[in-house]
């Protein structure tokens, strides 16, 4: 039986993101199919065309759950009752780009969004960052918004996506085999996709898959340059992939994560693991009774230290080039 009700900004709803996440979204997937789901989508004036007619395409679905689809250009009218923001209208990198590159275009969208986000947004408004670079853009958010951190997240779920399947390929197992594989740090080509402390099969991915060489080689390049990879091979940065994360990402935040399992989320340190306080840093986590926590006790060896520690300056540098450009 429905009991819930839920409403949900998107912005970029227009782009490929969009296109591949509102009809989830809109079928239930996000929140469970418990819950109705009032779609506002926000798009810059130039493609108000097009996301018409993605409108047009959410009507003639006839979707149960889908109770209400406005769409607007302003930002104000998109997030005024929003429970959730998910912010996905930005710049994509090109090829040859870092996504760092990004900041200088994209960040001057994420102050403005913060404050729009405290001064419409429900009074339990959450925003879960795509638009890159994510962690970076997120913390703008949040610095500008004066909401509680708590609220904040940005996405990291893909590049766990992109490692289980790796990992599982090479182990010649099934993908859920493959647990606890966290990304930590920033969504960019520093982080590091944790195999020490990955399950196959509930055993260390170390232990089931003995090319080490592999392991701190080829694996955390390929899931590193994923995104890279992609944008060479289809001449545009993911899309399904990204949406379908999206669209897991906020699942595992609104659910109880199963005994056992962690996922990705980068999110506002409270200085775990020694990173500062308040940096949008993609930690290993779980909701319990409903309330979301940072695993903690996970141990590094020197391997693994030295590669969170350069995830760790990345997301300084890029916090600190964000101040210098007076974003926050
Ligand atoms: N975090 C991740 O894992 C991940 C994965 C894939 C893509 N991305 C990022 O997601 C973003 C969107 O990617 P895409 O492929 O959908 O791009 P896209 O260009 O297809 O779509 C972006 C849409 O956003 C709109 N837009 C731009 N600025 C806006 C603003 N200020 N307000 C509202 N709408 C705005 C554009 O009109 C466009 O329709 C990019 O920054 C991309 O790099 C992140
Ligand atoms: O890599 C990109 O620029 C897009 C996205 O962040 C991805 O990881 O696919």
């Amino acid at each position: 039986m429905t009991t819930k009700r839920v409403r949900v900004a998107v912005t970029g709803a227009a782009g490929q993101i969009g296109y591949a996440i509102l009809f989830r979204i809109a079928s239930g997937q996000m929140f469970g199919t418990d819950t109705e789901v009032e779609l506002s989508l926000l798009e810059l004036p130039v493609a108000l065309g097009a996301l018409e007619g993605v409108k047009m395409e959410l009507d003639d679905c006839a979707f149960p759950l889908l109770k209400n689809i406005k769409c607007t250009d302003k930002m104000e009218e998109a997030f005024d009752g929003a429970n959730w923001i998910l912010a996905i209208g930005a710049v994509p990198r090109k090829d040859g780009m870092e996504r760092a590159d990004l900041l200088k275009v994209n960040g001057g969208i994420f102050g403005p969004l913060g404050k729009a986000m405290a001064s419409h947004g429900a009074s339990d408004c959450k925003l879960f960052v795509v638009g890159n670079p994510c962690n970076t853009n997120c913390l703008i958010a949040m610095e500008s918004s004066g909401l509680p951190k708590e609220r904040f997240f940005a996405m990291t779920a893909l590049d766990e996506n992109r490692a289980k399947t790796q990992l599982a390929m090479k182990a010649g197992v099934d993908v859920t085999e493959v647990t606890n594989m966290t990304i930590w740090g920033n969504h960019s080509a520093t982080q590091y996709p944790d195999f020490y402390n990955a399950k196959i099969g509930g055993k260390s991915a170390a232990e089931v898959i003995t090319d080490t060489e592999w392991l701190s080689g080829e694996f955390i390049s390929v899931v590193q340059k994923r995104g890279a990879a992609i944008i060479k091979a289809r001449g545009a940065s993911s899309a399904a992939s990204a949406a379908n994360a999206c669209v897991q990402g906020v699942y595992n935040l609104t659910h109880d994560t199963p005994a056992g399992e962690t996922f990705s989320m980068c999110l506002a340190s409270k200085g775990e693991y020694g990173v500062d306080e308040g940096l949008i840093f993609s930690y290993p986590c779980r909701v319990e009774g409903g309330i979301l926590k940072v695993v903690e006790g996970v141990e590094h060896n020197a391997f693994g230290q030295e590669k969170f520690q350069t995830t760790l300056e990345e997301l300084r540098s890029e916090k600190a080039s964000v101040k210098e450009m007076g974003l926050i």
